[in-house]
């Protein structure tokens, strides 16, 4: 036939690039396409439609395998998550999408929901929160020292939030095969400053702190919660950033903008695809961005010590920095030398690869660091009010180890047992945060009592289910008695009453880890690692402040503290207005 032509050479009568050609003949001398052999028909656009159609349909065939094995992997996985779960006890899940009634009713909080579910199904139960998340809470405390021995891992939300605000790093990342290394680092370098410094807190920072009380003093009722927020940001910039941050003129501009980040940081990581779309989201990045650079800007203030100082800024300097500058003027600066004795990242930072965001294991420090000691110290000066009798006893112990009123070494707070108990009393009753979580991704975990914990499940301590758990404390676990932590010679746990017959000398400080019912600060393999720092630091500073004042309930606002106090908010609500009356008045 005229119109027909063998396929190679209608191929190589074409003007197909060299290439294809050499390919189509390998095909035809092959012997494809099959059915025609030498009586082949094609032209060369239809020989090459052919071969466009068949790649197509290879590759629809192996997309569509691929889906069906990804479907049915997870389908797998829920099904083995369901399956598994059934072992554990707990409110069967009464919908398909998962939802359990319990969360529905009215000012029920998390932990009252897990509460109940304890209460009626033991110390270990499951939550379905969708078809695909199952939740598994532990309240025994052998059974938690299993769970968070064994569990190494945390929930990828944790990093996102963290990364999303300071860039990529190691330092709380969910994997803790990432976090290893830094952590041991850190608390290397924890522990180096606690043995080389001999007061925990020097005595230009106290007096910094005194010096800022004093400012706010003079307005009245202080905002427990904003003298905590900056005292907890002065501990925690000079920790990191050395004494330097006392006189930089950023640190107020610092510290407020931490708190704008603090407030939506967890929001804006509780998407589950990045919402690029929301403006808010980007007036977010741009926080975080000039977060960034104010940290980098301080870093280097710090570095050239008083270099700085001079230079003014009017974009980033308000009215509260003014006052901070003045305050500080007495601070002194450090050299490049002292500098580098401060510099707490500086053996971090020569491991840091090249991804990392710098400076971004100093962002996530000051931000857990500020967070946690500003909690935890709004809640001891609450508590302090509360228990004016606490109070005037820790005074006493205060003034037995006497010595300058400023300044109080490692020696000097180890003598103060009941200032000690104080604090760890108050991170019982009001723990910083509602729940330890953990994960396996990979593997289920076998727990010595039979349970098995299907991998993918998350896992939670309500810790402060724990914390005030009769069973573990006793039948006053919800008093504020920090005598449950010492003991005396003769006896078992201490009283106020022992203070009057022995004196404070008599009483012995217990490790509070002791009792696995205590978890402030974690447990396991991703515990915190400041707990011993932090009590230092905290204890030594509030020796400071109450050797110069009374803290007392703000007169104006009598009415809110008795509300506070009858109706049980406290452990939601800090109370929030004080007054720091001067001793020497
Ligand atoms: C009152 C102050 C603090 C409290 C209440 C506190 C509490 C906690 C808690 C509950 C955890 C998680 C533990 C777990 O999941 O088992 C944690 C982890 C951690 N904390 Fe703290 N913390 C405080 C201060 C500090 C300070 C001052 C530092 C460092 C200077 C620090 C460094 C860390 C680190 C590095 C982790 C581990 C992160 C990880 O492995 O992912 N903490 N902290």
């Amino acid at each position: 036939m005229k119109d027909t032509i063998n396929c190679a050479d209608a191929a190589a009568n074409s003007s197909l690039p060299t290439p294809l050609l050499a390919f189509l003949h390998l095909l035809y001398s092959r012997g494809w396409p099959s059915s025609s052999s030498s009586s082949c028909v094609h032209t060369p656009s239809q020989l090459l439609r052919d071969f466009a159609t068949r790649e197509l349909n290879a590759f629809l065939w192996l997309s569509l395998v691929a889906v069906t094995a990804l479907l049915l992997r997870r389908f797998f996985s829920i099904f083995r998550l369901w399956h598994k779960a059934k072992t554990i006890p707990g409110p069967p899940s009464p919908s398909f999408f998962g939802h359990c009634k319990l969360f529905s009713r009215q000012n029920s909080t998390f932990t009252d929901v897990l509460s109940e579910c304890h209460q009626k199904c033991g110390p270990i139960v499951k939550l379905w929160l969708g078809p695909t998340k199952l939740l598994v809470s532990v309240t025994d405390p052998a059974l938690i020292e299993e769970v968070l021995i064994k569990a190494e891992d945390k929930l990828p939300f944790t990093g996102k939030a963290f990364h999303l605000a300071f860039g990529q790093s190691s330092l709380f990342a969910p994997s803790f095969e990432k976090v290893q290394k830094r952590r041991e680092l850190l608390a290397n370098e924890l522990n180096e400053r606690l043995l080389k410094n001999e007061d925990p807190i020097p005595m230009k920072v106290a007096d910094f702190i005194t010096d800022k009380i004093e400012y706010i003093r003079t307005k009245g009722g202080i905002d427990s919660r904003l003298v905590s927020q900056h005292m907890a940001f002065t501990i925690m910039g000079v920790t990191f950033f050395g004494d330097g941050f006392l006189a930089s003129p950023k640190a107020a501009t610092y510290e407020e903008l931490f708190m704008m980040i603090a407030k939506d940081a967890f929001f804006w990581a509780s998407y589950n695809v990045t919402p690029f779309w929301r403006r808010g989201f980007w007036r977010y990045q741009r926080l975080c961005t000039m977060l960034k650079c104010l940290t980098q800007d301080i870093l280097q203030h710090c570095r050239k010590g008083c270099k700085l100082f001079a230079h003014t800024n009017q974009d980033v300097r308000n009215e509260s920095s003014n006052k901070e500058m003045k305050s500080a003027h007495g601070a002194q600066c450090c050299s490049d030398d002292v500098f580098q004795d401060y510099y707490f990242f500086r053996d971090l930072k020569d491991q840091q690869d090249g991804k990392e965001e710098p400076c971004g294991n100093i962002m996530r420090m000051m931000f857990h660091g500020c967070q946690t000691t500003s909690a935890l110290i709004t809640n001891v000066l609450t508590r302090l009010v509360m228990h004016l009798e606490i109070q005037d006893q820790v005074y006493s112990e205060i003034n037995m180890v006497g010595r300058n009123p400023s300044k109080y070494e490692h020696e000097d707070v180890y003598r103060m047992p009941l200032l000690l108990a104080t604090i760890y009393e108050s991170a019982r009753l009001l723990p910083t945060g509602p729940m330890l979580q953990r994960c396996s991704m990979k593997h289920d975990l076998n727990l010595a009592t039979g349970v098995t914990i299907p991998a993918g499940a998350v896992l939670v301590v309500p810790v402060e289910l724990v914390q005030k758990d009769g069973f573990s404390w006793g039948s006053d676990a919800s008093d504020f008695n920090p005598y449950r932590f010492l003991s005396t010679g003769t006896k078992g746990s201490g009283s106020g009453e022992d203070v009057s017959i022995a004196g404070f000398s008599s009483f012995v400080l217990n490790d509070p880890n002791e009792n696995a019912a205590f978890l402030p600060f974690g447990f396991g393999a991703r515990a915190c690692i400041g707990q011993k720092f932090i009590i230092l630091l905290v204890a030594s500073l509030l020796a400071s402040l109450l050797k110069k004042y009374k803290i007392r309930i703000n007169s104006d606002s009598d009415d809110d503290l008795n509300t506070t106090l009858t109706t049980n908010l406290l452990p939601h609500h800090p109370y929030s207005r004080i007054l720091f009356v001067r001793r020497d008045q």
